[in-house]
């Protein structure tokens, strides 16, 4: 904040002078005036434009567009949406607070009327939205004021740029792995210790892109060995062998063996021994695992859940697998035992311990009902239109995040096969220096 102080007295400063030396006759002053100010606003803006925008462009924008937009239509956009209350004549209209606006969205600050909840703005978010010409409306809860909302209005896709992956540290573990821009230009973090991750989306959804952008901001934590990695991929290992680097074990469902599921039971059953073993150890000592070198967290990843609990054909394996995945699911996070797995459909009948992962993410799906099913009742109705993601935007989707009413709706990491590459050749050479000094 001080350079800005600076810069801002700075132009102050440019304006005064160059108006005190230009301003010799009567009409040149204000000419230099305004010349000198113009100049400082185009230099403040060369210099510094993401505080030029802050301070300047978008308090304009905001004032520009409650003039023109939001003050002549809101009382129309209110009773055509059904959001007014009382007789005719006398009709209550939700009050418009402060307008916030940037380069994508305008934000809108509104005091509910008795007996209104945040479900009826979004259930006629789309004729609010038509009324003052946005893409989307989204509502949002304001933190500590249960009787106010944020409308959201979209005037352009804010999701649209291709996120690249982040860079990420082992400091990143405990706070959160950066894997994504949330709709309001802020970096989404996903916490990864004590929760198990569900990543629900259709096919080409982007379903790939949320597991590799975990797996990628964990190549740290992984390469300090604070994280091992069990990845299963039932489709032959076509999503996930290129990382094979970084995993401690992989299982890949190899078409010479006959009864490849076998493998993938083993590899459960292989992580519930640990999660029993560390179960023993921790009682009464702690009641949440930290990663260390000598206890790592494991995360056992699943590319498509359905191979493993829908598709199995032989009876035992599929018990002897469902019976793992159900104890890891159950009590495997408290001790640094977690699951993050991927699945087009989630189906009650498809992945009977869907509600078991903590953590559930919906890309795009083909039905309504998908969103439902994946992140609970109710929600879609707070904003998680996740059947209405375009297809042009694969890896956007819906998140839900502790303590807020509403899905945050973010695009995932794009990672390429040369940042997976990349992070395999990081993981290497980091193990090589650490065994060559120990
Ligand atoms: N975050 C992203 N940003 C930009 N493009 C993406 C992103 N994620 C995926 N894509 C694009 O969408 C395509 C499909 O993605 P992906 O294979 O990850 O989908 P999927 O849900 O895993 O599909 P499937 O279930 O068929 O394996 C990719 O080839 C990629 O080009």
């Amino acid at each position: 904040m001080g350079g800005l102080k600076v810069l801002f007295l700075l132009c102050v400063a440019a304006v005064l002078v160059t108006g005190w030396t230009l301003g010799s006759s009567w009409w040149w002053h204000p000419c230099g005036e305004l010349l000198a100010l113009a100049a400082s606003l185009a230099i403040w803006r060369w210099q510094s434009p993401a505080t030029f925008d802050r301070m300047i462009r978008f308090p304009l924008r905001a004032r520009w567009r409650n003039h023109r937009i939001y003050d002549p239509r809101w009382d129309v956009a209110m009773e055509s949406a059904g959001l007014t209350s009382g007789a005719s004549g006398e009709r209550a209209v939700p009050r418009r607070g402060r307008v916030r606006s940037s380069s994508m969205v305008d934000q809108i600050h509104v005091e509910l009327l008795p007996g209104q909840t945040l479900e009826d703005f979004a259930a006629v978010g789309d004729r609010l939205a038509q009324t003052f010409g946005a893409l989307d409306c989204r509502i949002h809860s304001v933190l500590r004021r249960p009787h106010h909302i944020e409308m959201w209005l979209l005037i352009k896709e804010p999701l649209e740029k291709v996120v690249a992956p982040f860079p990420t540290t082992v400091a990143d573990l405990a706070i959160g792995l950066p894997v994504g821009r949330v709709e309001d230009g802020r970096v989404h973090r996903m916490p990864i210790i004590g929760t198990h991750v569900l990543i629900v989306g259709a096919t080409g959804a982007g379903k790939g892109s949320v597991l590799w952008s975990v797996l990628l901001a964990l190549q740290p934590a992984i390469s300090g060995r604070l994280v091992r990695v069990w990845a299963i991929d039932p489709k032959g290992g076509m999503e996930l062998a290129l990382g094979a680097g970084l995993f401690d074990r992989f299982c890949y469902g190899d078409s010479t063996e006959a009864t490849y599921e076998e493998t993938f039971a083993r590899l459960l059953e292989d992580a519930v021994v640990i999660m029993r073993d560390r179960q023993d150890r921790l009682r009464g000592i702690a009641r949440l695992h930290e990663p260390t070198t000598d206890e790592p967290l494991i995360m056992v990843v699943i590319d498509e859940l359905a191979a493993l609990t829908a598709w199995v054909t032989d009876r035992n394996l599929k018990r002897r697998i469902e019976g793992s995945l159900g104890l890891l699911l159950s009590q495997g996070r408290a001790v640094g035992v977690v699951i993050m797995g991927a699945i087009q459909d989630p189906r009650k009948e498809v992945l009977p311990m869907r509600d078991l992962f903590p953590t559930r993410i919906t890309l795009r799906v083909n039905e309504a009902e998908h969103v439902t099913l994946a992140l609970g009742p109710g929600v879609r109705a707070r904003g998680a239109l996740a059947d209405r993601i375009p297809e042009q935007l694969p890896g956007v989707g819906y998140v839900i995040v502790d303590g807020l009413a509403v899905p945050r709706r973010v695009r995932f990491s794009y990672v390429s096969d040369s940042d997976i590459e990349a992070a395999c050749r990081r993981h290497s050479a980091t193990l090589a220096t650490t065994e060559a000094v120990s």
